[in-house]
C-alpha cells in the first residue's frame, strides 16, 4: 500500500544508515488520490533548533533566489580549485571510474580566458609580502595558488591550517594537482554514476552518524549528523532529477518520476533539504556583522559585497538555534567527535569516482563544513574565538558556502516546481476519466480537438515519450481498432446520395495522377544532375581521404598494427530517389 508521501511527521527509518531502505514502488497516482504535495504541512517548525516552516523558507528563498543565482555567476564565487586525483585514503581498493562524458569535468586550460586581474603579468605587480610559511605551503608548480587568496594577496589558507575548528581538511585546496574549474560551465545534474560504487559511498557517509555516546539515541548532534547528509543526498537526488537526461530524446529536462522515487515520496528527505537551508543561511546570517571586514578583490568588491548583502538581510537569525546543540561539557566531547566525523565525510568525497559528482560533492561538504565552522566555532562576544574563525576565513570556504547555499536554494526552487507538475498530472488524471468519456461518445467527439491538446499535454507528463517501440505498436494497434469502431458508430447516420459530381472527381485524381507522375520525374532527373554535380566538387576530397587511408594502412601494416583502421564509412553520402 502507498504511503502517504508527504506526511512530515512521519520518518521513513527505513532510509537510515542507507543501505537497509527498499525502493518505493511509484505509480501513477490514482484519480481518487489527493495531492501529496498538498497534505505536507508547510508551516509547521522544520524540528528542534529550527523556528521556521517550510512554507517561512519558500518565501525567503523566492526573494532571494535571483541575487544568489547572480552571485554564484560572478568571478569571485563561479572559480573553483580541487585535486581529482586525490587518492581515496577510505579504503585500499577503489579502482572504479565513471567514463561518461556526463561524469567529467572541463577544467580552465585557456589562461587568457580568466578575467584581467588574475592575468599573470597584472598579478606579478602586485606588491606581494607572502610570508616563508605560506610559500612553503604552496608549490611553485600551482599556477592557481593566487586563488588561494581573498585578494589581497594575504594568504589566510597559511592562518587556517594552523586551526583546529576546521570540519574539512584544508591540505585539500592546497594540492599542486589540484584542478582549476568554472562551477558555471559544470552544472550539477545527471551523469548516470550510481550502482554499487555510489551505493558504497554513501554508505560509508552514512556509517559516520556511529556517535560513541551512551546516550546517543537522545543526541541532538546525532541526529543533525543525519539531517545533513541525508539533505545533501536528497539535493543531488533533487538536481539530477530536475536536470536529466531522457535517453529517448536526447533532451534534458525534469523528469517527476525519478524525483518522486528519490526524494518526492519521502517526506523526511524533503524536510532535510530544508533543514539544510535553514543550518547555511544562518551562518550566512551569522557572518553578516563581518562581511565589511572580508578582503574582496577591490575589482568586483562592491558588486559581490552589495549581492551578499542583500541576501542576508532577508534572513533571521531565528532559522536555527545553534545554542541548542553542544549545550554543556558532555556535549562537549561530542562536539569534537562531530568535527572529526565530518572531516571524514569531506574526505569519501576523495573516493567518488565520477568527476562531476566528486566535484560537486567537494564544494559541497566543505560549504556544509564551513557553516558548522561558523556555527559551532563562532562566538561573537568573545573576540579570540571570532579571529580564530572570521578573520581565518579562505576563499575556497566562502566560495562553497555561497554555492552550497545556491544548491539548496535551487534545490528548493525545484522542490516546488516539482509540486506544480504533480498537481498537474493529477488535474490530467481527472481530465483524462472524462476524456475517456468524450472519446466514446459521437457527440463529444466533434469537440475532440478541443480535449485532444489537453490530452497530449497529459500524455507528456506522464512520460509517455518514452514508452518502447512495443507499446508504440500496441498503441498503434489499438487506434486503428478504436478509428473502425468509430467508422461503425456513424453507421446511423444517414448521408445523403452521391451525386453525379462524384464521378468528375475521379477523372480529377486521373490528371493529378499524371501531374505527380511528371513532378516525381523531374524531381529525380534533378537529383542525378545533382549527384553527378557533387561527385565532381568532392573528387578532390575523396582521393585525398583514399590516399590517406591508404598511407594509414600501410604505415599501420609496416609498424605491425595491420587491420587497425576502421573501414567502414562513418557518414557515408545518401542520395534519396523519390520512387513514388
Ligand atoms: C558524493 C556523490 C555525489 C553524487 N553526485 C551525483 C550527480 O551530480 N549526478 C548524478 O547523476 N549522480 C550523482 N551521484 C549518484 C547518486 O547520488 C545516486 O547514488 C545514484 O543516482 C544511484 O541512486 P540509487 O537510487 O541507486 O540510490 P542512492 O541515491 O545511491 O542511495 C542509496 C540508498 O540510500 C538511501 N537514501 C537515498 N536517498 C536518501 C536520503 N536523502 N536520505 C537518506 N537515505 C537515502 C536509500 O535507501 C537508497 O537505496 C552522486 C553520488 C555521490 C556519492
Amino acid at each position: 500500500e502507498q504511503q502517504n508521501p508527504f506526511q512530515l511527521s512521519q520518518n521513513d527509518g527505513s532510509a537510515k544508515g542507507g543501505e537497509n531502505a527498499a525502493k518505493p514502488a511509484w505509480k501513477s497516482p490514482e484519480v481518487s488520490d489527493s495531492t501529496p504535495f498538498c497534505k505536507m504541512d508547510k508551516d509547521e517548525n522544520l524540528g528542534p533548533g529550527c523556528d521556521v516552516s517550510i512554507s517561512e523558507i519558500n518565501n525567503i528563498n523566492k526573494k532571494i533566489r535571483k541575487d544568489i543565482l547572480s552571485l554564484v555567476h560572478t568571478d569571485f564565487f563561479k572559480y573553483f580549485k580541487f585535486d581529482p586525483f586525490k587518492k581515496c585514503t577510505i579504503w585500499e581498493n577503489n579502482d572504479g571510474i565513471c567514463f561518461r562524458r556526463s561524469c567529467a569535468v572541463d577544467v580552465v586550460e585557456d589562461w587568457d580566458s580568466l578575467p584581467e586581474y588574475w592575468q599573470p603579468e597584472v598579478l606579478g605587480s602586485l606588491d606581494n609580502d607572502t610570508s616563508e610559511q605560506d610559500d612553503a605551503l604552496h608549490s611553485k608548480d600551482d599556477d592557481a595558488s593566487f586563488l588561494n587568496q581573498l585578494c589581497d594577496n594575504k594568504d589566510k589558507a597559511a592562518d587556517a591550517l594552523a586551526d583546529d575548528v576546521n570540519y574539512y581538511d584544508i591540505n585539500d585546496f592546497l594540492s599542486p594537482d589540484a584542478v582549476l574549474v568554472d562551477l558555471s560551465k559544470n552544472p550539477e545534474r545527471f551523469t548516470g554514476y550510481g550502482g554499487q560504487e555510489a551505493g558504497q559511498i554513501w554508505k560509508a557517509i552514512y556509517a559516520e552518524n556511529c556517535f560513541s555516546s551512551d546516550e546517543q539515541d537522545k543526541c541532538l548532534a546525532k541526529d543533525a549528523f543525519y539531517r545533513i547528509v541525508s539533505g545533501l543526498h536528497a539535493s543531488i537526488g533533487t538536481h539530477l532529477s530536475n536536470d536529466h537526461l531522457n535517453t529517448t530524446t536526447g533532451e534534458w529536462g525534469p523528469d517527476l518520476d525519478l524525483f518522486m522515487m528519490r526524494v518526492g515520496n519521502f517526506p523526511e528527505r524533503v524536510s532535510n533539504i530544508y533543514f539544510n537551508y535553514a543550518i547555511v543561511a544562518k551562518s550566512l546570517y551569522k557572518i553578516m556583522p563581518y562581511l565589511k571586514e572580508l578582503d574582496f578583490c577591490n575589482e568586483y568588491d562592491n558588486d559581490v559585497k552589495q549581492k551578499m548583502i542583500n541576501i542576508v538581510s532577508q534572513l533571521d537569525s531565528k532559522i536555527f538555534d545553534e545554542d541548542l546543540m553542544f549545550q554543556d561539557d558532555w556535549d562537549k566531547s561530542i562536539q569534537d567527535d562531530f568535527r572529526s566525523r565530518f572531516k571524514n565525510v569531506t574526505k569519501i568525497m576523495d573516493c567518488v569516482h565520477c568527476d562531476r559528482c566528486k566535484m560537486w560533492g567537494k564544494v559541497q561538504t566543505t560549504g556544509y563544513a564551513t557553516s558548522l565552522k561558523i556555527l559551532f566555532e563562532l562566538n561573537e562576544a568573545d573576540e579570540t574565538s571570532r579571529q580564530h574563525v572570521v578573520d581565518h576565513l579562505t576563499k575556497f570556504e566562502l566560495i562553497s558556502l555561497l554555492n552550497t547555499f545556491d544548491r539548496l536554494s535551487k534545490s528548493i526552487e525545484s522542490i516546488n516546481n516539482f509540486e506544480v507538475l504533480y498537481n498537474e498530472r493529477i488535474d490530467c488524471d481527472n481530465q483524462g476519466a472524462i476524456s475517456n468519456f468524450f472519446r466514446n461518445n459521437n457527440f463529444f467527439r466533434l469537440v475532440g480537438e478541443v480535449t485532444g491538446s489537453l490530452i497530449d499535454k497529459c500524455k507528456k507528463l506522464n512520460g509517455s515519450s518514452n514508452t518502447s517501440k512495443s507499446e508504440q505498436i500496441e498503441q498503434k494497434k489499438a487506434e486503428v481498432v478504436t478509428e473502425k469502431n468509430e467508422q461503425g458508430m456513424f453507421q446511423d447516420i444517414k448521408m445523403p446520395k452521391k451525386t453525379k459530381k462524384a464521378g468528375t472527381r475521379s477523372e480529377t485524381s486521373q490528371v493529378n495522377r499524371w501531374v505527380r507522375a511528371w513532378h516525381t520525374e523531374i524531381h529525380n532527373v534533378k537529383e542525378a544532375f545533382r549527384f553527378i554535380f557533387r561527385s565532381y566538387i568532392d573528387l578532390p576530397k575523396n582521393l585525398s581521404n583514399l590516399l590517406l587511408s591508404n598511407f594509414n594502412k600501410f604505415w599501420n601494416k609496416f609498424v605491425g598494427v595491420a587491420g587497425y583502421l576502421d573501414e567502414e564509412e562513418k557518414d557515408p553520402n545518401v542520395y534519396k530517389l523519390d520512387l513514388h
